[in-house]
């Protein structure tokens, strides 16, 4: 299949557009849930058909790693994925290597704990300075044998077939993955297992119930017990099909954008649909120009680089709280968004302990400020930043193929809007 625009050049310019962004776009599958049916239907006996898929690096991997596993995942065109499992996993020849997909490499250092043998589950040098070692004390709380390299990537598990029985517990505060990861291999235990809260913080919470819907649609049963706590029986997963909804931190991209220049995308899909957390960035992104003073990104984590960059043009200065586990994301994002909004102009944005102050400026826009983006291999800081140069003469995104994490046509679609993009 020939390369997505954009994913081999080195830089990328963004031509500002002199009017409002019109048209279709039909954003690709979610990432997040793609992930978890592909490991949910490689845990099921049988063949499950996952259909509006997201094909990309971060489902790539996934998919590459349960091949490397025995299992059998098979693409039939371009967002459908068919995994035929024998309901177990196989010890791969090999490390498991993971890039710096998130959900990959936390959901699986989980899931292999059923392999009968040993397992390193191992990411790139950005996966490898991103914490672990919650879900792997968790792990070992079970009775499983696990380590890693002081609290960081790569672990390794010598599996015995089973996930233990009774009740862990997790802190998720830096992660609400290690809580999804633990969900869903809890349905292998000997008997119930309980999946307790530690702290009083977690990630964003709208991924987990995301997690269980896609357990309970692969026939796991899951109640919540309360707040902080849920069990999980013992059944293991029913092979299915499944439908994947499309990606909710994909389609801010395309809020961002029609709010920005007046315009109106269609996105064929009814923005109730969405399931995902980031869903929750259409009312906000919908308050522009007059964007609330403060916004808690706590439960809408991937949509804040979008939401931040929009800000730049916003009335009124905006503070971004509830946003500390942004810094350890595919890289520091409150770094990462203040740095490059201050190179666009200088004390566009600050940091304030984990906080993120934009000070916005509505006459940026059709300013000439030449500036050089870097991204940080960050998919988000790379498409988040391409909005600004819709309005921004002169934003040039470096290493835009990073997009290719999650959403590999995106050059491609903003071309098909009509925006014109010089390498
Ligand atoms: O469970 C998921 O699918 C995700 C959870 C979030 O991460 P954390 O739980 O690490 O905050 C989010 O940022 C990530 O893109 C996807
Ligand atoms: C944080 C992200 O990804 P992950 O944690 O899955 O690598 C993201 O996609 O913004």
């Amino acid at each position: 299949m020939a390369t997505a625009f954009g994913l081999d050049k080195q830089a990328l310019t963004i031509i500002p557009v002199s009017g409002p962004l019109n048209g279709r776009v039909t954003p690709p599958g979610s990432k997040s849930i793609t992930n978890r049916a592909l490991l949910l239907a490689a845990l099921a006996k049988g063949t499950s058909r996952l259909t509006g898929a997201l094909k990309s690096l971060d489902t790539k991997l996934m998919a590459g790693a349960l091949r490397a596993m025995g299992v059998t995942v098979d693409e039939p065109d371009d967002t459908t994925f068919i995994v035929t499992s024998s309901g177990r996993l196989n010890p791969p020849a090999e490390p498991l290597f993971l890039g710096n997909a998130g959900t990959a490499m936390r959901f699986l250092s989980a899931a292999v704990t059923l392999v009968d043998g040993a397992v390193v589950v191992d990411g790139d040098a950005h996966m490898r300075k991103r914490p672990i070692g919650p879900l792997v004390e968790a792990l070992r709380s079970l009775g499983i044998d696990a380590t890693d390299a002081n609290g960081y990537p790569p672990v390794t598990v010598q599996g015995n077939g089973t996930f233990g029985s009774g009740r862990v517990e997790i802190d998720g505060g830096l992660s609400s993955q290690y809580v999804s990861a633990l969900l869903m291999a809890a349905a292998f235990g000997n008997g119930p297992i309980e999946v307790a809260l530690t702290g009083s913080e977690i990630g964003a919470r709208g991924y987990v119930d995301l997690t269980i819907a896609a357990m309970r649609a692969f026939g796991a049963e899951v109640e919540q017990l309360d707040a902080a706590s849920w069990r999980v029986q013992s059944t293991g997963y029913t092979a299915t099909d499944f439908v994947i909804e499309p990606d909710a931190s994909a389609a801010t991209y395309l809020w961002a954008a029609e709010a920005l220049t007046g315009g109106n995308i269609d996105l064929g899909v009814p923005s109730d649909a969405f399931t995902q957390p980031d869903a929750k960035a259409r009312e906000v992104i919908a308050m522009f120009p007059n964007l609330p003073a403060v916004i808690d990104g706590s439960q809408m984590q991937d949509a804040i680089p979008t939401i931040a960059v929009l800000a730049a043009f916003n009335n009124t200065p905006v503070r971004f709280v509830g946003i500390a586990n942004l810094r350890v994301k595919e890289c520091d994002r409150v770094n990462a968004v203040a740095t490059e909004l201050s190179r666009i102009r200088p004390g566009l944005g600050t940091e304030e302990g984990d906080d993120l102050i934009v000070a916005s400026d509505p006459s940026l826009a059709g300013q000439t400020l030449p500036t050089r983006i870097e991204t940080y291999a960050d998919h988000r800081i790379a498409m988040s930043f391409a909005l600004a140069g819709l309005k921004i003469h002169g934003i040039t995104i470096l290493d835009p193929g990073c997009v290719a994490k999650t959403y590999p046509a995106y050059w491609e679609m903003m071309q098909g809007l009509g925006v014109k993009l010089v390498d």
